[in-house]
């Protein structure tokens, strides 16, 4: 209730009594002016702003500035003239307050000089100065690229071109394995906060990741929440596209720091298979690991001598992430521990996954209906994608009953008449070699045909046929015997091979 000239009086007054009580003042103060002697800009002083308003401390006090530039996201928000705030790091309390001189200006003028005052007790002093300092420079520098744009750079002609990259998606947004996703924010925190960590043991400030699981289960979704997340750009690296090792090298090495580089659907993009482990027939080894394809040099060397290679030194704060519908695909070298930091799983749709997105989508964190969605989903392990799901729930999004009975009628579809297989091109080769004969006509039913994409679904009687093995062992018979008797083999002329 006090006006500011007579709490000013006050505090000058306290000052003297402490002074006369304990021999000196028991606070120190750290001035940090906008403009140094020479009148240029302080950068601390720009550093001090961002770190309050990075920790929301500024929004605590009652006299504000409120500020937007043009085409800024957001609002920015100033102390008004002294006003202090308080903040509490490791036990420290530490006050800073804004406050606004008038100075003689060169023409003969007034002007206006701001500056922030850093208070602590003489006794944190040295914490202070060392490391609050080091904390503000982090939380300042955190906030700066947080508010960064973001760019999805795609390859043309042997360049980057630039996108704007506005993803929704988010690790709120993301449904996954809680584990899974539990695991993976702390390994990217601690990927964050570790470039000391990284230098001290000789290691390239990197980090590499797999991703691997069906179509639709939200690979891609989690690459945009990454980049989210870290405020990364995205280079998304199409392999077919590059023509050389020294090419793939040029494109690797232009990339810039604080970046994603994405290969999708690694076992597509090279010629990366060894051995075919676990399929019924396996074949001969026809090709060199190292030779590519698509008429490419790109080699899985080239690759991976970017990834953990000399060539990685080139370039610090990058993050590597390959994706793959065919783990079992892909070269040991490519799987072998210490070469991709983590190996990610993102599953089929389980009650935890589904849970999220009734939450997400439909704004439910419970409903009658979801004790059948869980019996379906785990019990009758029914397999039906995220991407799927969120089908139904988008579809019927304002009428939430609708959405969830459609999703339970599709799941009790799914566990009565089976899984969906879906087949393409390079299976077909596969099966010629297979015995036909082992499943009746009426096991099977074909669904659709997915334009564009060329391929085939059919459902396949996973009562009878569980593993998903088997159940292309069983597609691929029927596709044999269509094609025998002309009907042509379904799935041919498809990119990639899919069940
Ligand atoms: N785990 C998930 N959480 C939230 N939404 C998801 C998830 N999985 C899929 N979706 C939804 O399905 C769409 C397609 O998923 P996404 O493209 O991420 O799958 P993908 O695994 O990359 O598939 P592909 O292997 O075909 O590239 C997403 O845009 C998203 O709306
Ligand atoms: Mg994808």
């Amino acid at each position: 209730f006090l006006p500011p000239e007579f709490q000013n009086y006050m505090n000058l007054w306290m000052k003297k009594l402490m002074k006369k009580l304990w021999g000196s003042d028991p606070y120190c103060r750290f001035h940090i002016d906008e403009l140094d002697s020479k009148r240029r800009t302080n950068n601390l002083y720009r550093v001090v702003e961002m770190h309050l308003r990075a920790k929301h401390l500024i929004e605590d006090a009652d006299d504000l500035h409120l500020s937007q530039e043009e085409n800024a996201k957001k609002i920015s928000f100033t102390l008004g003239g002294e006003e202090t705030v308080t903040e509490n790091h490791e036990g420290v309390k530490v006050w800073w307050t804004f406050s606004t001189e008038k100075s003689k200006g060169q023409n003969g003028g007034e002007r206006d000089e701001n500056k922030y005052v850093l208070k602590m007790l003489k006794a944190d002093k040295h914490f202070v100065k060392t490391t609050y300092m080091d904390y503000i420079a982090r939380s300042a520098k955190e906030y700066k690229t947080q508010l960064r744009d973001l760019y999805l750079y795609s390859c043309n002609n042997e360049r980057w071109r630039a996108h704007t990259f506005h993803h929704p998606s988010t690790f709120d947004t993301l449904a996954m394995d809680p584990d899974s996703k539990h695991r993976l924010m702390t390994d990217l925190q601690s990927y964050m906060e570790g470039e000391a960590y990284f230098k001290r043991v000789g290691r390239a400030w990197k980090r590499g990741y797999l991703l691997y699981g069906p179509p639709g289960t939200g690979k891609s979704s989690l690459i945009a929440a990454m980049a989210n997340r870290l405020r990364y750009n995205i280079y998304d690296l199409e392999l077919t596209q590059v023509t050389s090792n020294n090419q793939l090298k040029m494109l690797l090495t232009s990339t810039s720091s604080k970046s994603i580089i994405v290969i999708e659907d690694i076992d597509c993009s090279l010629d990366l298979t060894g051995t075919r482990v676990g399929k019924p027939q396996e074949k001969p080894k026809t090709a060199p690991k190292a030779q590519a394809a698509f008429g490419s040099s790109v080699t899985l060397s080239g690759l991976l001598n970017f990834s953990d290679g000399l060539w990685s030194c080139c370039g610090n704060e990058r993050i590597i992430i390959f994706t793959t519908n065919h783990i079992e695909k892909l070269d040991p070298g490519l799987l072998r521990p210490g070469r991709m930091d983590m190996h990610i799983h993102m599953s089929f749709c389980n009650f935890d996954i589904f849970k999220v997105l009734a939450m997400n989508y439909l704004g439910l964190k419970a409903h009658p209906a979801f004790e059948r969605v869980q019996k379906l989903l785990l019990e009758e392990n029914v397999k039906v994608t995220p991407a799927e799901v969120t089908e139904f729930l988008f579809q019927h999004k304002n009428d939430r009953e609708l959405a969830l009975q459609t999703l339970v009628e599709d799941l009790e579809r799914r566990a009565v008449e089976g899984d969906a297989v879906v087949v393409g091109e390079a299976d077909y080769d596969e099966c010629l070699e297979v015995e036909k004969g082992e499943i009746e006509e009426g096991d099977l039913r074909e669904e659709a045909e997915e334009d564009g994409k060329e391929c085939t679904r059919i459902h396949c009687n996973v009562k009878q046929h569980q593993s998903q093995g088997e159940m292309l062992k069983v597609y691929m018979s029927y596709n044999q015997r269509m094609w025998r008797q002309g009907g042509g083999g379904r799935g041919r002329g498809s990119r990639t091979s899919r069940y």
